[in-house]
């Protein structure tokens, strides 16, 4: 069975590569791709635009999603025109596979409460290494506890809009839930000045912005007298475009609720 795919946000970084990353799968069919209504690039086709051949599916402003026919929607896009994308996949029931990040809580509300009428797989980071990451980052945490201080540092490229990235967030809830807290009441964005000693029952976040970095995480875990660090490297955004991809054929089997990438490893 082939699963129609439509792509939100598909003239961007990410949305290039995938519509690389589904071409490459035979039981995927791309039937749309969405940009904002002020793209140059409407009307051309997505495939020439990602530097591969023609997919015969030509970039559509995303206000004109509601009057087309697919199965899953892929958003990389940017929190808004991807809340009013979620909106049209719990009108028309379609799955959703959700890779942006930078959310409110209001936000996130919505997106979880939409979760009661459609699929909806929602991951910050769609590598497999990350989310195996996570989950190696979830042992030592619990296993360490109070001993260690926790540290989290994240680079990624110039252009990145939201900081710390999602996945350096979901790193943090992974580790402060293995030791009993909360991120929210524990998490430290940024330290200037007088800071004082640090405080033991915090998690550290380091954010770098520069370049073309992909994407970066280290989770360090500091002692005294040793140092654990847990580190990924994505250094091509294929990685986390073909998770998408496979997210995207799990979903359309699935019932409505709120799934994650392990979940689709089948790691939860
Ligand atoms: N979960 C994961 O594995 C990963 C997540 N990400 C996340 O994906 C998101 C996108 O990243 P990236 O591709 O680098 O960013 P880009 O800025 O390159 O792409 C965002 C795209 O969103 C589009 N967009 C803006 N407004 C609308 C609209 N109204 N309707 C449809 N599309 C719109 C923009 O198109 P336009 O030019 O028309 O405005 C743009 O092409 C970020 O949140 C990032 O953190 C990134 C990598 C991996
Ligand atoms: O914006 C990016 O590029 C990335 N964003 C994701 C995040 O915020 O975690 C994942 C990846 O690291 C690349």
């Amino acid at each position: 069975m082939t699963t129609r795919v439509a792509i939100n946000g598909a003239s961007g970084r990410m949305g290039r590569e995938l519509v690389v990353a589904c071409g490459k799968r035979e039981d995927l069919e791309l039937t749309a791709a969405f940009a904002s209504s002020g793209n140059d690039a409407l009307g051309l086709d997505v495939g020439r635009l990602a530097g591969v051949a023609e997919t015969g599916v030509k970039l559509a402003d995303s206000s004109t999603m509601g009057a087309t026919d697919f199965d899953v929607l892929v958003d990389f896009s940017l929190p808004d025109p991807s809340i009013a994308a979620l909106r049209v996949c719990r009108d028309k029931g379609a799955a959703m596979v959700i890779g942006t990040t930078g959310y409110s809580g209001a936000q996130q509300d919505e997106i979880d409460a939409a979760t009661r009428d459609i699929a909806i797989v929602q991951a910050p980071n769609y590598s497999a290494g990350v989310n195996l990451s996570l989950d190696l980052v979830r042992r030592a945490a619990a296993a360490l506890g109070d001993d260690f201080d926790i540290e989290i540092i994240e680079a990624h490229h110039r252009h990145k809009v939201d900081a710390p990235s999602g996945t350096a967030l979901k790193l943090g809830e992974v580790a402060a839930e293995a030791t009993g807290r909360h991120l929210d009441e524990c998490a430290v964005y940024a330290r200037q000045g007088h800071t004082g000693a640090r405080d033991r029952n915090t998690i550290g976040f380091s954010t770098v912005r520069g370049g073309d970095i992909v994407g970066e995480h280290t989770v360090m875990f500091a002692g005294e007298g040793e140092r654990i660090e847990i580190t990924h490297k994505a250094s091509s955004r294929q990685t986390f475009a073909g998770g998408a991809m496979r997210a995207a054929v799990w979903a359309a089997e699935q019932r409505a609720g709120h799934y994650d990438m392990g979940d689709v490893l089948g790691l939860s």
